[in-house]
């Protein structure tokens, strides 16, 4: 029998933080990538290690360690000060220098006087000041040696500008969606599933309020260049693990619907690779102008191009699917997550004829969440759970699920509705969920599924 091993010491978690370290540092060094550093041309992410499980194994043990580290090293009182006092500040501040576009207003390789700051942002200096004081603390700029009162970029500041989108998305008084987190506790009591009503007077849903309040009529937009941006920092530029995470080529000259497609940057992608596909977008109308002009950026609606065109087609997706399409895949790329169950299986409910007469294969782009907590690192499933009452929150009701709750959400759809394969990616926060009518399949994967879950599914 073996005897309860002790938890971890800080000198053993230092010293798992120098193996990790170690690990790491070695991958970049033997294969000439660039080591990390605070300066503003410094990497911005790591993911020209992705395709490399030893080194995303040991930066996922080095962040975990650092993290278990800090954690005994600052001890409860501390670390709750600094929940309620300067995490909350960092939030405030970063919203602010987005606001004021302070990153972009600094030069990227010369430091600035604050007052010339001041005057090109059209804000008083002292405030500024004290207001950066705060943020160098955070290594959110800097104050250059010998440089009094000059401020100068870090390698974190200097990313603010390219994840713009996405700061925009989950800080600006527009979307709402930090002051839909603040409803938490009378939304525990009153909403099993949405609580959104309570942040919006007028009871709108978050897609309305996107569009309606934007003062440029562009929430749309925004919301999309949001979503690439939030792809791009987890998997890079293009569509890897959507293209390598299925036979798209065995579809031959099949059609893909790509439901509530966005502005169709996952269409663009399947149609470049698999030239002979159909794609078909499906949205709402107000996000055709967009779709049409990056198939258009794409070159897919040149001349040139021998290829099958990309199309968009205005379609509700809780309405019941036009029936000339006859579709081999239904791609649904994080969409329902910002559903609830029940909103989610009225969604469903208008694929399944298809399904059963042609065949048609379900591909889910989603999160899968770990059934049981320890399956994957915790600070990994700090930001799903995070992505999670997002969700709740914000869209609705929505939310994130795992494997053995999506299982039973497509059971419920219907009976003979199963997940056939869970594909990820090393280091991804999404996976590929094909889902169909096979029987057969379907009970393979039900079984991978029982074998990795002991939570009792919420359904
Ligand atoms: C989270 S985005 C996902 C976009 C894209 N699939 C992706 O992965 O980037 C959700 C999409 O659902 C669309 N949507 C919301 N309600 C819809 C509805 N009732 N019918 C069709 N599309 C809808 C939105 O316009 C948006 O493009």
């Amino acid at each position: 029998m073996s005897l309860p091993q002790p938890p971890p010491s800080l000198v053993d978690l230092a010293t798992a933080i120098l193996q990790a370290a170690t690990t790491l540092q070695d991958h970049l060094a033997t294969h000439h990538l660039p080591q990390p550093d605070l300066s503003p041309t410094s990497r911005h992410d790591y993911l020209d290690i992705l395709a490399n499980p030893t080194a995303t194994s040991a930066r996922a043990a080095l962040i975990e360690t650092t993290r278990s580290l800090l954690h005994l090293a600052q001890g409860p009182t501390d670390l709750l000060r600094s929940i309620v006092l300067s995490d909350r500040t960092a939030v405030a501040v970063l919203r602010a220098i987005h606001a004021l576009k302070i990153a972009e207003a600094v030069p990227l390789h010369t430091p600035i006087s604050l007052d010339a700051l001041a005057t090109s942002l059209g804000v008083h200096p002292i405030p500024l000041s004290r207001m950066l004081r705060f943020a160098y603390t955070l290594r959110i700029f800097h104050e250059p040696d010998n440089m009094p009162n000059y401020v100068a970029h870090t390698a974190l500041s200097a990313a603010i500008p390219g994840f713009d989108p996405y700061i925009w998305l989950t800080l600006s008084d527009t979307t709402q969606v930090q002051l839909a987190a603040y409803t938490f506790p009378l939304a525990l009591r009153r909403w099993p599933t949405s609580p959104m009503a309570l942040t919006d007077p007028r009871g709108r849903d978050w897609w309305t309020i996107l569009q309606e309040d934007d003062p440029e009529g562009k929430g749309m937009d925004r919301f999309s260049a949001a979503m690439t941006t939030s792809l791009r920092g987890l998997h890079g530029a293009g569509n890897a693990y959507l293209l390598e995470g299925f036979d798209w080529a065995g579809l031959g000259s099949g059609t893909v619907v790509d439901v509530g497609g966005g502005s169709g940057h996952n269409a663009v992608a399947v149609a470049k690779a698999f030239p002979r596909l159909r794609v078909v977008v499906q949205d709402l109308p107000k996000n055709e102008s967009l779709a049409v002009s990056n198939f258009e950026a794409s070159g897919l609606m040149d001349e040139g191009w021998k290829g099958c065109k990309p199309e968009f087609q205005a379609q509700d997706f809780f309405s019941p699917q036009p029936g000339e399409l006859r579709p081999k895949v239904y791609l649904l790329s994080r969409i329902l997550h910002d559903w609830s169950d029940e909103d989610a299986l009225r969604i469903l409910t208008h694929l399944i004829p298809a399904m059963k007469k042609h065949g048609t294969r379900l591909l889910l782009v989603e999160r899968v969440l770990p059934d049981r907590c320890g399956d994957i690192p915790l600070y990994q499933e700090t930001q799903l759970r995070a992505l999670d009452l997002l969700m709740y929150t914000t869209f609705g009701g929505g939310c994130e699920r795992s494997a053995s709750q999506w299982e039973q959400l497509l059971r419920r759809a219907d009976a003979g509705l199963g997940i056939m394969e869970i594909r990820s990616r090393v280091g991804s926060e999404l996976s590929m969920l094909e889902a169909g009518f096979c029987e057969e399949q379907g009970a393979v994967l039900q079984r991978a599924v029982a074998a990795t879950s002991s939570e009792q599914p919420k359904l």
